[in-house]
């Protein structure tokens, strides 16, 4: 089942470039595409916007691409519910999918329509241009609408807000409209492309919304997997900057500068052991037995690997049980004392079920 190449296809899985293809959340613009473009630049890579975030799951397991970009977590609103229920992988549709990277964006949203009248905001404070009482409903990606709490209640309360399968998807359906009723809460990027009108921008709850996506790929289960050159170089990228970000906290300004050469001029920079990846793994606990997940957690603490985040999801096996996920430092393939080889050899004796599902360089 598992692909220990370098989980390139060599050829694009579409069939017309030779480029390695990667499968994003689309339509084209959505907040995941520009995470894409960020981490595979079109040049390299050719990029495939599918429709939901089960689409990037199946897209990427079936070999239609060799890479998927999902959304992961929000800085403002949490885990992307959508996509740790894939990970649960409740009927065993992704069994070689894994975690490989993983991207940060800046998420600026704003309100885009139709309507004639004032200018078009610029980036920077919020901005509302427009009078919105024409507005009858609102379309966005639910996690969106999560990141805009305070705009819509304050500015639309009472506006019917629609769910719909990306931020992009939504200023699509409000271009449609042409009765200029409809509005959508997606990106600057959408209102260029589809020549939408802004009609509040910055519109998004805390300055500092960042969304967290993974790239995920087949294969890379075995920790022997090598990994594809543009991952391998984005780690050493990532290293010389780590390092260097390191000299610049601690060293005065003339070693600093010698010390950023020396980084510069290593061909594999060194990191810290386990603090500069991180991984993924998820798990069933026995539900009536007390203290089971206490027991899986404390393999964490006995192998020293710091925790970063937990999540649960129902597992729908029955009511109220669940599936758990772990995100912890250590990355299994670069693992010099055996902790993350130990830990998830500890945490598979003492779950019910576990799963790695993948480690990588972290960017933050
Ligand atoms: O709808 C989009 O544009 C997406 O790419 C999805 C998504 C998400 O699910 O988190 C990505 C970033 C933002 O947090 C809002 C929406």
């Amino acid at each position: 089942m598992e692909n220990s190449g370098t989980g390139e296809s060599g050829h694009d899985a579409a069939g017309t470039t030779g480029k390695p293809t990667v499968c994003f959340l689309g339509p084209v613009a959505s907040y995941t595409h520009q995470a894409t473009l960020d981490t595979f630049p079109e040049d390299k890579f050719d990029l495939i916007p599918v429709e939901t975030i089960k689409d990037i799951f199946t897209t990427t397991q079936s070999g239609r691409a060799d890479y998927g970009v999902v959304p992961f977590e929000n800085s403002s609103n949490g885990s992307v519910v959508f996509t740790l229920d894939q990970f649960a992988d409740r009927a065993a549709e992704f069994p070689d999918l894994s975690v490989c990277a993983e991207a940060y964006l800046d998420v600026h949203h704003c309100l885009l329509g139709h309507c004639g009248g004032s200018a078009i905001p610029k980036g920077g404070q919020r901005s509302i241009g427009r009078n919105l009482s024409h507005i009858k409903r609102i379309y966005s990606h639910p996690q969106a609408f999560g990141q805009c709490v305070k705009f819509l209640r304050t500015h639309l309360r009472g506006v019917e807000t629609i769910d719909v399968s990306s931020t992009s998807r939504a200023a699509e359906l409000a271009l449609a409209d042409k009765t200029g009723e409809s509005a959508a809460v997606s990106s600057r990027a959408a209102a260029k492309l589809l020549g939408l009108e802004i009609l509040a921008g910055n519109i998004e709850d805390r300055d500092d919304n960042t969304t967290r996506f993974f790239v995920l790929r087949r294969g890379g289960s075995t920790s022997d997997s090598k990994d594809p050159e543009w991952l391998e170089e984005r780690r050493r990228k990532r290293r010389r900057e780590a390092i260097a970000l390191s000299f610049t906290r601690i060293l005065p300004q003339k070693r600093r500068a010698d010390a950023e050469t020396e980084a510069e001029d290593q061909d594999e920079p060194k990191a810290p052991a386990y603090s500069h990846a991180k991984s993924l793994a998820s798990f069933t606990v026995p539900h009536r037995h007390p203290g089971a997940l206490a027991d899986v957690l404390d393999c964490f603490r006995r192998a020293r690997l710091n925790l970063t985040s937990i999540n649960s999801r129902p597992s729908l096996a029955a009511p109220f049980q669940y599936v758990f996920f772990v995100e912890f430092e250590g990355h299994r393939s670069d693992d010099p004392e055996g902790r993350v080889r130990d830990v998830l050899q500890d945490v598979a004796r003492v779950a019910s079920s576990s799963r790695w599902l993948g480690s990588w360089e972290s960017m933050r």
